[in-house]
């Protein structure tokens, strides 16, 4: 039996199909991702490593132990710090001395990745957190923390716009709830850049409000980014903020 789309089929392909299908073979970071021995799943993992690159290569500090992934499926961006990590097979409570733990955490089931922790579940959702914490309660990590958290997560765009809003606004408050939390301090690690917090967000002056109220105070530097591997068109955009003050505890 062939799968080979037959003229028929093509034909009867609403418009809004055949230009994603057109966008995707002109788009160079699709070409690049069919090609990059790394095999990433994702185009968005060239989003990481450019972000990486351009900031100080913050995912491969030596003091990196610890790496949350948040809206982590199908799993490009688990696999951008997978190998600085140099990840084992680490079991929960083993030892971490050297080694580092990653937890994914995507709504969809991810197909396995050697050292990944993966969690299908709603971050959202309250008992989430304690499975999170769960897998970052390995010996050697006595805190329960993470040096790094990362955000890709996307909630399905409805088209209605303050709806679109409202939901990265609830996402990227319950990944700063989380982080507040859960991220390491600067001072703990001994670099002032230390505790990274990476998101996703939709730019919209709310979003830029949150900026100034929630990150701006409780990190030593935050950007905004919009790498050259997202599309133009698109409204996403990345806040990275290094250097946890963690000013409560
Ligand atoms: C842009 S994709 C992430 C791509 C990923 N960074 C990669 O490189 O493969 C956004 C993901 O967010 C997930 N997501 C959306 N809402 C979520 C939620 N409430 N909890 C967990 N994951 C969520 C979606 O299922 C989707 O897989």
């Amino acid at each position: 039996m062939s799968f080979r789309p037959s003229a028929t089929n093509l034909s009867s392909l609403r418009s809004s199909s055949k230009s994603w299908i057109a966008r995707q073979a002109r788009d160079p970071y699709v070409k690049k991702r069919l090609s990059d021995p790394a095999s990433y799943r994702s185009r968005s993992a060239f989003k990481l490593l450019e972000i990486n690159d351009q900031w100080d290569s913050f995912l491969t500090k030596p003091d990196v132990k610890a790496v949350v992934d948040l809206g982590a499926a199908p799993g490009g961006w688990s696999q951008v710090p997978y190998d600085p990590l140099n990840i084992d097979d680490l079991e929960p409570s083993s030892a971490l001395t050297g080694r580092g733990t990653i937890v994914a955490v995507d709504l969809l089931k991810m197909q396995p990745i050697h050292g990944v922790h993966a969690i299908q579940a709603d971050f959202l959702a309250a008992e989430t957190e304690r499975r999170i914490h769960n897998l970052l309660s390995v010996k050697g990590n006595l805190e329960c923390k993470a040096d790094i958290i990362l955000s890709d997560i996307a909630a399905n765009a409805s088209g209605n716009d303050v709806h679109d809003i409202e939901s990265s606004l609830e996402i990227c408050e319950a990944v700063f709830c989380f982080a507040r939390q859960y991220l390491r301090s600067a001072e703990r690690i001994g670099r002032r850049r230390g505790g990274v917090l990476l998101m996703k967000h939709f730019e919209h002056p709310l979003l830029q409000k949150f900026r100034v109220e929630k990150l701006l105070p409780n990190f030593h530097d935050v950007r905004y980014i919009k790498p050259d591997s997202s599309r133009s068109a698109s409204r996403e955009g990345y806040f990275l903020c290094q250097g946890w003050k963690a000013l409560e505890e």
